[in-house]
């Protein structure tokens, strides 16, 4: 009898990935492989395709065509509370926090939605209260715990929402522009959360257009023009690589 080893677990991949909006081929055909354990950047010109690419992997929209693999399970189509329950957390472009709860209310909220009813009964559960404010102090918001989340500066929020991420212990993280209207201070913050969490073994996709910080932080870069990954490798060496100025510059 012969058996069979078990493919070996790879973080994350698409292969065909496709999704047209009318006549708008917003991603096609798209094949990637993320490094496990590593930070990941896509980046690409407005329009190639980033923010829908990252949508399609987080079951936030349905692609035409095409597989998201995680840790080996075919994860294509599942809702978008399944994917974060199998271990995706992500972030938004435009970051999504609840404008007039406080900020540690927006952490509680973060967490299942069956607890999410706990909440607005009112039960709070002690461990999550816990972990919630053990996680601002990471961040460094733990003094606006009863702020509502509308006072904070953009970047304040930012921390929020990636704070909230990590409420449910995800082993990839996907940021969308991450340093996107943060103030530099914030955005040196933000960078070194990610290197801190990075070497606690999480996986990272960085969608960002912020060349110094996408250059100083990934460990892979890909790059994304009309669709698709056209190139792939280090910062050096993508940096150099003729397809991605002519995809930036056009030349
Ligand atoms: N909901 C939508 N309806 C119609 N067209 C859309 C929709 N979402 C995205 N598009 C189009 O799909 C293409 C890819 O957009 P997408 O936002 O994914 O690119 P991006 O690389 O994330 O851009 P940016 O860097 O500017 O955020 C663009 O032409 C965009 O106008």
């Amino acid at each position: 009898m012969t058996t069979t080893a078990p493919p070996a677990a790879r973080s994350l991949e698409t292969v065909g990935l496709t999704k047209s909006f009318g006549g708008v081929h917003a991603v096609r055909d798209a094949t990637v492989t993320f490094q496990p354990g590593k930070i990941n950047a896509l980046i690409g010109p407005n329009g190639s395709g980033k923010t829908t690419f990252f949508n399609c992997v987080t079951g936030m929209i349905k692609p035409d065509a095409g597989s998201v693999t995680f840790h080996g399970e075919d994860i294509t189509r599942r809702p978008p509370h399944r994917i974060a329950r199998a271990g995706i957390g992500r972030s938004f472009q435009l970051c999504r926090v609840f404008p007039r709860m406080t900020v540690l209310e927006n952490m509680l909220v973060a967490v299942s939605r069956s607890r999410f009813r706990e909440l607005l009964k009112g039960a709070h559960n002690p461990e999550e209260i816990d972990k919630a404010r053990a996680l601002l102090v990471r961040v460094g918001i733990d003094h606006l715990e009863n702020t509502e989340a509308r006072n904070l500066s953009y970047g304040q929020q930012k921390l929020l929402e990636l704070a909230g991420v990590l409420m449910g212990d995800p082993d990839t993280i996907m940021l969308d522009e991450p340093a996107g209207g943060v103030n530099p201070a914030l955005i040196g913050r933000i960078g070194t959360l990610v290197q801190e969490l990075n070497a606690e073994g999480r996986t990272f996709l960085v969608v960002e257009h912020n060349m110094d910080m996408v250059m100083s932080l990934s460990h892979h870069v890909i790059v994304f023009d009309r669709g698709r990954p056209i190139a792939e490798g280090t910062p050096d060496v993508v940096q150099s690589d003729p397809r991605v100025l002519e995809a930036y510059l056009g030349v």
